[in-house]
């Protein structure tokens, strides 16, 4: 484990008294997932089991197909397992309707994808700002609030510019940006260097480093690219259903 351990005392189920973080933001149990859509049943998740300290970046690996998209999903609430349970930051997801559970992902929860998948029509700023008024917060506080995040993310300066005036890895800021505004538990990643240069992608990942260093979130990172997944602290591959480690950081 790197700087960024959580010491052992730290217990999952902290003192209500204290603000510390559970030390593990991220716990499957038995996690499996099966679809039933096609003429036969395709087991994808096989009853794995994975946590994540809070600090932790875990990259998740596989072939095509083995299936770390449904697993994202699952982590993230946006589809259900058909066995086993996610806890994030000690709540279960399986507890959660559907409308607890939407707000709960907006709460816990920060998603960057491949594709920045920002709103063309709004400022870096607004965009920014959108998870903090979804969740009620006055447009002044979610803006000051936003503000802050983009300069974290080296683009206070561009700030009322719109996507399409952005270069890709500015992009990819400004949705790292607006996955962390609302100090999520678990950030999830989905190749979030994906579509970028080499150049671009290493500063994208010098910013991970920097987040990673000062937030006690979770972070799980799907990726193809060996150089991002060589930056994370554990390294998981998913293979036949099941996760088992590759590496772990030192
Ligand atoms: N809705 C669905 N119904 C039936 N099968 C599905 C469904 N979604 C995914 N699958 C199957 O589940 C398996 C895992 O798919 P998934 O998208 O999770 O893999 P992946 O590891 O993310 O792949 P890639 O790296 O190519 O994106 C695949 O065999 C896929 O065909």
């Amino acid at each position: 484990m790197s700087d960024r351990a959580i010491p052992e005392e730290t217990h999952a189920m902290a003192s209500p008294a204290t603000d510390e973080p559970p030390a593990v933001m991220l716990a499957c149990h038995d996690l499996t997932r099966v679809y039933r859509e096609g003429p036969q049943d395709v087991t994808v998740l096989d009853g794995l089991s994975l946590e994540v300290r809070a600090g932790e970046r875990v990259a998740v690996v596989g072939s095509s197909g083995s299936g770390k998209t449904t697993l994202l999903n699952l982590l993230g609430g946006l589809d259900r397992p058909t066995r086993g349970d996610v806890r994030i930051a000690g709540e279960s997801l399986l507890e959660l309707g559907s409308a607890e559970l939407g707000h709960f992902r907006n709460r816990r929860i920060g998603f960057v994808y491949q594709f920045h998948h920002l709103l063309a029509e709004f400022t870096a700023l607004e965009n920014v700002a959108l998870p903090l008024i979804v969740r009620g917060l006055r447009k002044k506080a979610a803006e000051s609030r936003a503000r802050e995040l983009l300069a974290k993310v080296g683009m206070a300066p561009r700030a009322d510019h719109k996507p399409g005036e952005l270069s890709g890895g500015e992009r990819q800021r400004v949705a790292i940006a607006r996955a962390l505004v609302t100090d999520p538990s678990l950030v999830l990643m989905d190749e979030p260097t994906g579509n970028l240069d080499q150049t671009t992608a290493a500063s994208i990942l010098a910013l991970m480093d920097e987040l990673a260093r000062t937030t006690a979130c979770a972070f799980v990172v799907v990726t193809h690219d060996p150089a991002l997944a060589a930056h994370q602290d554990r390294v998981l591959k998913l293979d036949g259903g099941q996760l088992s480690e590759q590496r772990t950081g030192g």
